[in-house]
């Protein structure tokens, strides 16, 4: 058998182990007929509806011309500063200390996730362009410390614009873009940027742009975007922020905890807190009633004390109302399934990246994890009659985190005319 056929196994394996429990979809109890109605029909919407409470959007007659040209959503003040001063506060790793997380396989198959995310739809996009080299231009939206910027050095595009509503994580990917280039010695010049400060949940970015009239071709929203489903306009906000200068046939792309997961596993639990040594989740909402807004949740990843609190991303109204906004989704895939999709395609980079930690572990080297969070690694090894069989796994306790999360794909559809009221008509 070959070692790639062996990772994969062991992979699959240690999520049959975590089985995080695959249980039906979870409606939320404001899954109301009105509110769909209100999705799809545009012109009856508001683009700054009441300050919500969760589960009652309330929608008003909409006034402006059209949703994409209306003002940004009016939302109450709430949660942004806490956020915001969260990420502003974290400590920036240097190499080493990251290399000694016990979350160390965890992160950097995430990296790797991403990667691939990216990798993909850049291809896509290449391949639709009529002019060899044309010009690729892409937003990293909610960008943080800018740990994607090496993957849009790989993917060869031309601009890149970031965005960021915490200043501090902003100053270092701009730190980390001018290292890049200083120690660049490609003949290719390095891809231009721009930086944004700013939340893009209640500000209108493209006004910030140095060229409010740019055509983008992705625009790339990783483990940030349920930081919006605090409230009705933060969606909207964020939404058109994404859609509204991407050209027809551009990708809007991401990755998110999934809702199905996170209120799956509390019901599963019967508790509103749970976890194992690497993760804890505390829901503060009724998991048997989420509302579609404002379900609010708190993450610990890896014993580090986190008060920024998460928002569940109802997935069916996520993809109603970017349909408004001319965004049709493509795909959306939890990350196992994503795994297993890319896995041979991305095999080698799987290895470069370090993203699976090798079993049995080195003499000289220990286990990250407990040694029952190798029992499927263990069971597999002892199953195969070769020695020295060595295979590429995840510990189940940080296998549990990642089949949390998802990735999505959009793509921008063409304009074909409008309504008289100005809403925007796009092309099914
Ligand atoms: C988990 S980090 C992800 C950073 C980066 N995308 C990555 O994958 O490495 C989440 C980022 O979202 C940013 N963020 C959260 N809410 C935001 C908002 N409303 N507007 C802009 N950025 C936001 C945070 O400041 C933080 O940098």
């Amino acid at each position: 058998m070959s070692e790639l056929n062996e990772l994969e196994k062991t992979l699959v394996l240690a999520a049959a182990e975590a089985d995080s429990g695959h249980q039906e979809p979870v409606e939320p109890a404001e899954t109301k007929p009105e509110f769909y109605k209100n999705l799809t029909q545009p012109e009856r919407t508001t683009s700054s509806p009441e300050p919500d409470t969760p589960s009652n959007p309330n929608p008003k007659k909409r006034t402006r011309d059209s949703l994409e040209d209306s003002p940004p959503a009016k939302c109450p003040s709430t949660y942004s500063n806490v956020i915001a001063n969260h990420y502003n506060q974290l400590e920036e790793k240097g190499i080493q200390e990251r290399f000694k997380s016990r979350i160390v396989y965890l992160r950097n198959f995430h990296n790797w996730i991403k990667s691939m995310l990216i990798n993909e739809y850049l291809s896509k996009i290449k391949t639709n362009k009529k002019q060899y080299n044309a010009a690729i231009r892409v937003h990293d939206m909610c960008c943080g410390k800018g740990g994607d910027l090496s993957k849009w050095k790989k993917g060869g595009i031309t601009h890149l614009i970031c965005s960021d509503i915490a200043s501090v994580s902003l100053e270092q990917c701009r730190a980390r873009y001018e290292d890049i280039r200083n120690h660049s010695r490609d003949r290719q010049p390095l891809f231009t940027t721009e930086f944004i400060e700013g939340d893009c949940t209640r500000v209108r970015l493209r006004e910030k742009y140095s060229d409010p009239s740019i055509g983008l071709d992705l625009v790339s929203c990783q483990f940030s975007f349920h930081y919006s489903f605090e409230s009705l306009p933060q969606l909207e906000c964020i939404l058109r922020n994404a859609a509204e200068c991407l050209q027809p046939g551009g990708y809007f792309i991401g990755t998110i905890p999934d809702a199905y997961e996170l209120v799956a596993r509390a019901r599963k639990h019967g508790s509103q807190t749970y976890g194992n040594d690497v993760y804890e989740v505390s829901i503060d909402f009724d998991v048997h009633k989420p509302p579609l807004f404002g379900a609010k949740y708190n993450f610990q990843l890896d014993g580090v004390v986190n008060n920024c609190p998460e928002f569940l991303v109802y997935f069916p109204v996520l993809v109603k109302l970017a349909k408004k906004y001319g965004l049709r989704l493509v795909r959306a895939d939890k990350f196992q399934d994503y795994f297993e999709r890319m896995k041979e395609e991305g095999m080698h980079l799987l290895r470069n990246m370090r993203s699976l930690e090798g079993f049995p572990p080195p003499e000289s080297c220990r286990l990250n994890g407990s040694e029952e969070d190798y029992e499927h690694a263990k069971e597999y090894v002892g199953k195969d009659s070769r020695r020295n069989v060595l295979v590429g796994t995840l510990s189940k306790s940080e296998w549990e985190v990642s089949s949390i999360y998802k990735t999505f794909a959009f793509e921008k559809m063409k304009r074909v005319s409008m309504k008289e009221d100005g809403t925007p008509i796009f092309e099914i």
